[in-house]
């Protein structure tokens, strides 16, 4: 790519048919790969003739591109000293105009996790918070999952001697500092621009386990070397329609030692309606479009979720876990599973793991609060904690809600959306939210009575469930006639 590449060059190729842009001082072609773009190709048609490096990096790593293109469609360095004061105003005007960065409140304000998604809601970019903020339809599962962990109660000991204690436990075979681990979550580039890179480093620093998404802002190896070579992460599938590239993404997992465990997310069949993540989408397109062509989003709108969505395989079935068990060394662990039945259903193909979630209310809503179906399962078929680890997430913001869980027979538990906006903050602030849990599951502990963590999990006497009773279905019948119906 030694041939320089002038402003008057670049504006020549302008349209959609005809796509030039500049990223990162380099000019690419990007005619052919446009209407590929998994972002959508109006994310790529807006820049055309133009500089997309701001947008570009807000979604990519750098060598993103590179890696994509072929020798062909990269047509040379930016020549800088071609540059008018007419190009530099076109620019301004292409790229979105971002948060205030002096509203981003200090990290030292920041005492709990709901802190860290109001500084990003103030701070982060708008269409950043709506994907990360954004849940399906009403909201209703979303705000239920927060609110019922606040429905279950303590019976609390005393004089317990609680001066040392211990918050110690195995996740999938790994030694943690607490059971505590970091929802996968795409496109992490959009919080800040760590991305993953933070959430790795800060997962290790913290002594907790990163389950880095299919729908990474980086590949597996980038974010890896964020962390020590010892320390274990954990990958979370997404199954590819086109089921040749889950089976690729499984061989490079084969060959890295640093991922422990596989996590299949099975609540999103197809991608939700995130209503507040599709307004801001439609906005900016319809922006673009305004006096030129159409754009290509349909009446649905086009969230972020939806555009980085659209591979899921609807098909994906219980079959299908003889298919992956045969591509994967790693212990599989179905993400997404909302009822007793799955749970055993789980159990009976043989799986590892699972976690009780509904995506944080981005899946089904009007789904069940998380700790609704840990209930359940407990009451229904408590083998399961016995055969496998089950894990939970879900509104899970505070250290004490990893107790009552513990307190259920959980493994371990998910904390997602505080820890996307803490990305912000780059890795200081992902070590700050995983000190806060830390800090207040201790404190939680000692006014409970409860000394080591391991010893208690399982042990509902330090609960009282009956606010939450109410509200879980009503126990399977097993008895002869319902038997008799479920064959007919
Ligand atoms: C040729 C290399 C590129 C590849 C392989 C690529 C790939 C992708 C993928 C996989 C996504 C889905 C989100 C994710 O999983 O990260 C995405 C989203 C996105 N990409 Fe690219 N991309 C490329 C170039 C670009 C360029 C040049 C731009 C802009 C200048 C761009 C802007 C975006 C944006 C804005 C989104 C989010 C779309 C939305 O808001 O719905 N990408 N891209
Ligand atoms: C911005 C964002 C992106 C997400 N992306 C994924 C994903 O790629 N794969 C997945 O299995 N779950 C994904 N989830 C769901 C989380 O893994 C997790 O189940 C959920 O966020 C937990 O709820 P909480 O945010 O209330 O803690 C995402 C959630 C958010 C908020």
């Amino acid at each position: 790519m030694a041939q320089k590449v002038s402003v008057a060059d670049i504006t020549k190729h302008a349209t959609a048919e005809d796509c030039w842009i500049l990223v990162n001082g380099k000019v690419y072609d990007l005619t052919k790969f446009a209407p590929d773009h998994p972002g959508g190709p109006d994310m790529i048609w807006k820049y055309a003739g133009k500089d997309g490096t701001k947008t570009y990096n807000t979604y990519h790593s750098a060598e993103l591109i590179e890696k994509s293109l072929s020798d062909a469609e990269k047509k040379g360095e930016f020549d800088e000293s071609t540059m008018t004061l007419t190009w530099l105003a076109a620019q301004q005007e292409a790229t979105p105009s971002e948060a205030d960065p002096n509203e981003k409140p200090p990290l030292s304000s920041i005492i709990n996790l709901d802190d860290f998604e109001q500084a990003f809601a103030k701070a982060g970019a708008q269409k950043a918070n709506a994907y990360i903020s954004g849940a399906s339809n009403d909201l209703l599962t979303l705000n239920a999952n927060k609110t019922f962990w606040q429905k279950l109660w303590f019976r609390p000991r005393v004089m317990r001697n609680v001066d040392v204690i211990s918050t110690k436990m195995k996740m999938m075979g790994c030694e943690v500092a607490m059971p505590v681990w970091i929802c996968p979550m795409g496109i992490a580039k959009t919080a800040g621009p760590e991305g993953e890179r933070a959430l790795g480093a800060g997962a290790a620093a913290s002594g907790i386990v990163h389950c880095m998404s299919t729908a990474a802002s980086m590949g597996v190896e980038e974010i890896l070397s964020s962390a020590p070579k010892t320390h274990p992460f954990f990958f979370q599938l997404y199954v590819d329609r086109q089921r040749h590239k889950t089976e690729a993404v499984l061989a490079q997992l084969n060959k890295l030692d640093q991922i422990k465990a596989l996590f299949i997310t099975a609540d999103l069949a197809v991608v939700s309606k995130r209503e507040a993540d599709e307004r801001i989408r439609t906005q900016e397109i319809t922006s673009v479009y305004s006096s030129q062509e159409k754009s290509r989003i349909d009446k649905k709108g086009a969230g972020l979720a939806r555009t980085t969505g659209g591979f899921i395989d609807p098909a994906l079935n219980w079959d299908d876990i003889a298919w992956v068990r045969k591509h994967t060394n790693l212990p599989i662990v179905i993400k997404g599973i909302q009822s007793a039945a799955d749970a055993r259903m789980a159990m009976e193909m043989g799986c590892q793991g699972i976690v009780i979630s509904n995506h944080g209310g981005r899946a089904l809503d009007n789904a069940p609060a998380t700790i609704l179906a840990l209930l359940e399962i407990r009451r229904d078929c408590p083998e399961v904690f016995d055969k496998l680890e089950v894990h939970i997430d879900g509104g899970v913001r505070r250290g004490s809600d990893i107790l009552k869980a513990v307190c259920l027979g959980a493994h371990g538990v998910g904390v997602g959306r505080p820890f996307q906006c803490s990305v912000l903050y780059d890795t200081e602030g992902v070590e700050t939210a995983a000190a806060i849990i830390q800090d207040e599951l201790e404190t939680a502990m000692r006014l409970c009575g409860v000394t080591d963590l391991e010893k208690v999990r399982g042990d509902m006497s330090y609960l009282n469930t009956s606010e939450l009773e109410q509200y879980l279905p009503k126990p399977e019948r097993r008895s002869w006639f319902a038997g008799l119906r479920a064959r007919l």
